[in-house]
């Protein structure tokens, strides 16, 4: 596997001077009273008490999505009474065996697919081995190459060479940009991350995904960063295949199960490396030759996971009435208020930000590379402001607009540029 490419980063200057949007001062006070305003005129705000917040300021929703508030009694019913009570008739009574499939399409208008297009269970990196594997088959014969994108996340690519040793296909590394000119009538397929994990850059999915198809390509995308912190629009650009994990801007919980599309029109041809027998067209018959079921079903694999997957099916309540472009227009505004902070609070020279300044390939996230980065994240956590460290160098701040809010925000680059002031530079 080729080395991940260095994150390119932008110096986050000092500026003091006036702001672009308000007009104010970005001195500290002028920063706190921005932020009330702009709270005030948040129409997300309110969505904030669905959630079990504390006095801490929560910047890892992109790792962890908070927990929504109630959550635990359903959990408890579904252990209590389902279970408990109910026991085997559960499976029917309590929806249980078609969970997958119905929880799949709650999940589907946050991702702009439609219904019977998206199934839930497994992790993300089993749903990457049944999509590449999945996919070349789709692809057929005579298209012997996988591009797969160099920044990923690393089990992709783990999973994503494995799945090309099974398969007999080569497999390229390259940064997803170079896939339209990568791109060839030998390339089954390739798997890309729409947010990077580490920088927070949003990849042209459109564009992509259109470059991969005037080729004969299949497009895999990876929506672990993306999932309920902008619109991807699976179904209006086309994509193939896509994965997704739900602990992170859906809030499923620690583990939650992934889901895995397959577009409507592969559905019929959809032939999985993993034909358990939950994706049998008739799994009680329990015959020895195996028949695939029809639709997104076939994603399938064994029995689901259903404690944690009816915490997911509780945990999407929050997003009843919630449009995912309002959710978008917050996450940006968040971001471009937080490096406005920044730039204001923090020393000059100490972070660099990671994350593009461009709205359309900035995701719900701001990493700032910093030399001192493992000393201050410790420190932040320790003053109340949780973000996340990626070894070496990057201070990983995400921002999960149902529940993050600008006070929030300028409390944690308020706190951010202390805490750089306290730890000195290398
Ligand atoms: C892009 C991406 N893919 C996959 C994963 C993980 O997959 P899994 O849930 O299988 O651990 C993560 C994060 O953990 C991720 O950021
Ligand atoms: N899945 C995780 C886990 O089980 C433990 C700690 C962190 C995670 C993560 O989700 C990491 C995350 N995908 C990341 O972007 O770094």
């Amino acid at each position: 596997m080729s080395e991940t490419r260095t994150t390119e980063t932008t110096d986050i200057p000092e500026t003091g001077g006036t702001s672009g949007t308000s007009g104010l001062l970005d001195s500290p006070s002028s920063l706190e009273e921005k932020a009330a305003g702009l709270d005030a005129a948040d129409e997300l705000a309110k969505h904030r008490e669905k959630f079990v917040l504390d006095d801490t300021v929560y910047l890892d929703g992109n790792s962890l999505g908070a927990l929504p508030a109630h959550v635990p009694a359903r959990v408890a019913d579904v252990v209590a009474r389902q279970w408990g009570d109910l026991r085997i008739r559960s499976w029917g009574e309590s929806g249980w065996w078609t969970a997958p499939e119905r929880i799949g399409d709650r999940i589907a208008p946050i991702v702009g697919a439609g219904e019977g297009r998206i199934v839930v269970g497994d992790s993300t990196s089993v749903n990457v081995f049944k999509a590449v594997v999945a996919g070349t088959r789709l692809a057929g014969e005579g298209r012997d190459e996988i591009l797969a994108d160099a920044t990923t996340f690393p089990t992709d690519g783990y999973i994503a060479e494995s799945a090309a040793r099974l398969t007999g296909h080569r497999i390229t590394f390259l940064d997803p940009d170079e896939i339209p000119a990568a791109v060839s009538e030998r390339t089954a397929l390739a798997l890309v991350n729409h947010v990077d994990y580490r920088s927070g850059r949003l990849r042209d999915l459109p564009g992509l995904t259109a470059a991969l198809h005037a080729a004969g390509a299949l497009a895999v995308w990876d929506l672990c960063h993306s999932a309920g912190a902008l619109p991807v629009g699976l179904d209006e650009h086309g994509v193939d295949l896509a994965v997704g994990c739900t602990y992170k801007y859906l809030n499923g919980g620690p583990g939650s199960p992934a889901y895995l599309y397959v577009a409507e029109r592969h559905q019929d041809r959809f032939d999985s490396p993993l034909p358990g027998w939950n994706s049998h067209a008739d799994p009680f018959g329990m015959t020895p030759a195996y028949e695939a079921a029809e639709g997104a079903v076939r994603g399938r694999v064994g029995t689901p996971d259903i404690l944690s997957m009816l915490a997911l099916e509780a945990a999407l309540d929050v997003w009843d009435g919630v449009r995912i472009e309002d959710v978008r227009a917050k996450s940006l505004a968040l971001t471009d208020f937080f490096l406005e902070c920044v730039r204001a609070y923090a020393p000059v020279g100490r972070v660099a930000s990671a994350t593009p300044e461009a709205h359309e390939e900035r995701g719900s996230q701001v990493a700032l590379r910093c030399a001192e980065a493992p000393a201050v994240m410790d420190e932040l956590i320790r003053r109340g402001v949780v973000g996340d460290l990626r070894r070496p160098d990057v201070l990983r701040f995400g921002f999960t607009p149902l529940y993050v809010g600008f006070a929030d925000v300028e409390r944690a680059a308020r706190v951010l540029g202390e805490v750089l002031r306290d730890i000195p530079a290398a």
